[in-house]
């Protein structure tokens, strides 16, 4: 049963209205060719904090399993919130192609058929808690979908259902109660075991680990924990024994596990691992399902070669009825309910919240699983040059074709310190942009540039930081579209600068230039000789072409010239055509472009 409501759209948008154009900051910027995303999302920001949302269309939000009010609320402030718990596959790829972001618990599997039935519009998907292992991450990226979670809010309440289990385990509790329900007063029959002195082993010493760990202190268990990547000083400060797999497999009376499910932690308990158990060894999961073989761990109890097993998570969810670890006496179960609690369901429904509206808006989110952090302070800086380097991108495309290898130059005043992923990431956009329908942003241009086997090197020099970007060179594999002229060494180069917050093409091969990189652009190579600025300029006026500027590189007097001329509309094939027919005009490109950056 779907009960699918949308909320929030009161003010911006229409109550259950459908977004008609998911790219809402795009065309809001489009509108005004010279700004950057930057001051978009400060108008944006600025627009919503004034209630002034109907300036631009809200992004919808589908919200697929249970919220707390406190993000929908959050959510309600910026987009038009959908709320459709239950939902089937069938009803989930439907209602995905209406939908900007998508919040899910662990109940909903976002699966690539996900991305590709959204065919682009999804551009933020929200874990309302940690695991994001039913989040196919890879096609997030590939589709250019930022995925964040709340990595925090339910940390405490993860710990404590462990704790319960650990405790309800050693003294039988569910089973009592279960007894008593049937009428029974059974005290010999479930004599439980102490926990002070027993050894608990935490594998996976994170966030809730870590919880569990003090915790277990608390109890006076003695606490040694394994985790590969577990900083020793953070285990010594806790009074944890790092130790490693074997010697905690060995070791422990009590294992509570609490690693990520993941590739190389798929089934990372299995027959062998039980073997090496101690007999009195007790299982506890509250981390994935996954982590565990079910077939090795109902043989394990079945062969007395461990006591138990408290489980509140499955490979399946659901488990089948036919899972071999139902129904057993040794087996406690729980429903997955690790996170749920009123304060963490609260908690990471603002958490998930407040990270989707920020990816939404194309800031950075802290708890992004698949872009890189850019902060704000470095996005504002970045930002105008981010833009040059994707119009050089571009510009670099038309000179030169099958483009293999680019290198990026930039100056900075501590290049070491230069992070330079949203420049790289711009520059992928400007050279692939015009040969795909992909959406090129911060979250896939890496990938896209390695699928392509693209190579961007890039060099980094001291210098100063008005001039970040100072050149982009296509080094191998282009095949110059103006051959001899542009190309020295190999290489195909065109510099650029910020002026005043907006783009300039500074150099073209060994020509100088000053051209302002906004509308669109009409190269033009030519033998220096008079009469040709004035022929190209009624050929364009003849056709409605508006010039907005004009600017003559040359090698010296009536030598190789290059002209760059600005339009304002785009010229046709025919246009185009005519002024290869001007006398010394040898090669005639024209560069549209794009007006915004990622
Ligand atoms: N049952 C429930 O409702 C809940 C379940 N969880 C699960 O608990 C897991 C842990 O959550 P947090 O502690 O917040 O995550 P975390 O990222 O803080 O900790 C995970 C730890 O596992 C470690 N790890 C990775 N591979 C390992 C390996 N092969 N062996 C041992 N340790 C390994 C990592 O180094 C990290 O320290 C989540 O991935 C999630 O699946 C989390 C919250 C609620
Ligand atoms: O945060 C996690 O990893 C959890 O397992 C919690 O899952 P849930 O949001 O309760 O479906």
């Amino acid at each position: 049963m779907m009960g699918a409501t949308t909320r929030g759209a009161t003010r911006g948008g229409v109550r259950g209205a459908k977004c008609a154009a998911p790219r809402a900051l795009t065309r809001f910027t489009t509108a005004r060719p010279c700004s950057t995303k930057v001051r978009a999302v400060e108008e944006l920001n600025r627009s919503v904090a004034s209630g002034q949302e109907g300036l631009f269309e809200r992004p919808t939000v589908l919200v697929a399993e249970k919220l707390g009010q406190a993000g929908i609320e959050l959510l309600e402030k910026f987009s038009n919130v959908e709320l459709a718990y239950d939902m089937s596959e069938t009803e989930l790829l439907e209602k995905i192609k209406d939908s900007d972001a998508l919040i899910v618990r662990s109940g909903t599997q976002v699966t690539k058929e996900v991305f590709t039935a959204s065919k682009g519009r999804l551009r933020v998907v929200g874990r309302a808690g940690v695991g994001i292992d039913n989040v196919d991450v890879h096609a997030a990226t590939e589709n250019g979908c930022v995925v964040v979670n709340a990595p925090n809010a339910n940390t405490v309440a993860a710990a404590e259902h462990g704790i319960a289990l650990l405790c309800s385990f050693a003294r039988n509790v569910a089973q009592a109660d279960a007894s008593m329900r049937e009428g029974k007063w059974n005290r010999s029959k479930l004599v439980g075991v102490s926990l002070v002195d027993k050894t608990i082993a935490i594998m996976g010493f994170g966030k809730v680990g870590s919880e569990v760990a003090r915790r277990a202190q608390g109890l006076g268990m003695k606490v040694i924990a394994h985790d590969p990547y577990a900083p020793e000083d953070k285990a010594k400060a806790l009074g944890v024994e790092l130790v490693d797999f074997d010697e905690a497999v060995a070791r422990g009376d009590f294992f509570s596990l609490h690693m990520p499910l993941t590739p190389s932690t798929d089934k990372m308990f299995n027959a062998e691992v039980f073997k090496n158990m101690k007999p009195n060894a007790v299982v506890i999961n509250v981390a994935r399902g996954g982590v565990i073989d079910d077939k090795a761990l109902a043989d394990a109890l079945d062969n007395n070669e461990i006591a138990g097993a408290a489980l509140d998570v499955f490979a399946v969810e659901p488990p089948p009825a036919d899972n071999p670890l139902m129904g057993r006496p040794n087996v406690v179960l729980t429903p997955h309910l690790g996170a749920s609690t009123v304060e963490a369901q609260e908690g990471v429904a603002v958490e998930v919240a407040d990270a989707v509206v920020t990816a939404l808006k194309g800031e950075p989110a802290p708890s992004a699983i698949n872009a890189p952090m850019v902060s704000s302070e470095l996005m504002k800086d970045l930002m105008p040059n981010a833009e040059l380097i994707h119009k050089l991108g571009v510009v670099a495309t038309r000179l030169g074709k099958n483009i293999k290898k680019v290198r990026a130059t930039y100056k900075s005043v501590s290049p070491d310190d230069l992070d330079t992923r949203l420049l790289r990431a711009n520059l992928v956009k400007g050279l692939v942009e015009h040969t795909t329908d992909a959406k090129v942003n911060l979250v896939n241009a890496d990938l896209i540039a390695e699928n392509r086997e693209l190579e961007i090197e890039e060099s980094k020099v001291k210098g100063s930081n008005s001039d970040l970007v100072s050149g982009v060179e296509l080094v191998t594999g282009a095949d110059p579209v103006f051959p001899d002229f542009l190309e020295r060494n190999n290489k195909i180069a065109v510099g650029g600068k910020v002026k005043e917050g907006k783009p300039y093409l500074t150099k073209l091969g060994d020509f100088d230039m000053d051209v302002c990189l906004e509308g669109s652009v009409v190269i033009c190579r030519q033998e220096d000789q008079p009469g040709v600025v004035g022929k190209v300029g009624q050929i364009l006026g003849e056709n409605s072409i508006n010039v907005n500027f004009m600017t003559v590189g040359r090698t010296g007097p009536r030598a190789s010239a290059l002209m760059a001329i600005g339009v304002d509309e785009k010229p046709s094939p025919e246009v185009i055509q005519s002024l290869k027919e001007v006398e010394a005009i040898k090669e005639v490109i024209f560069v549209d472009l794009p007006g915004l950056p990622l």
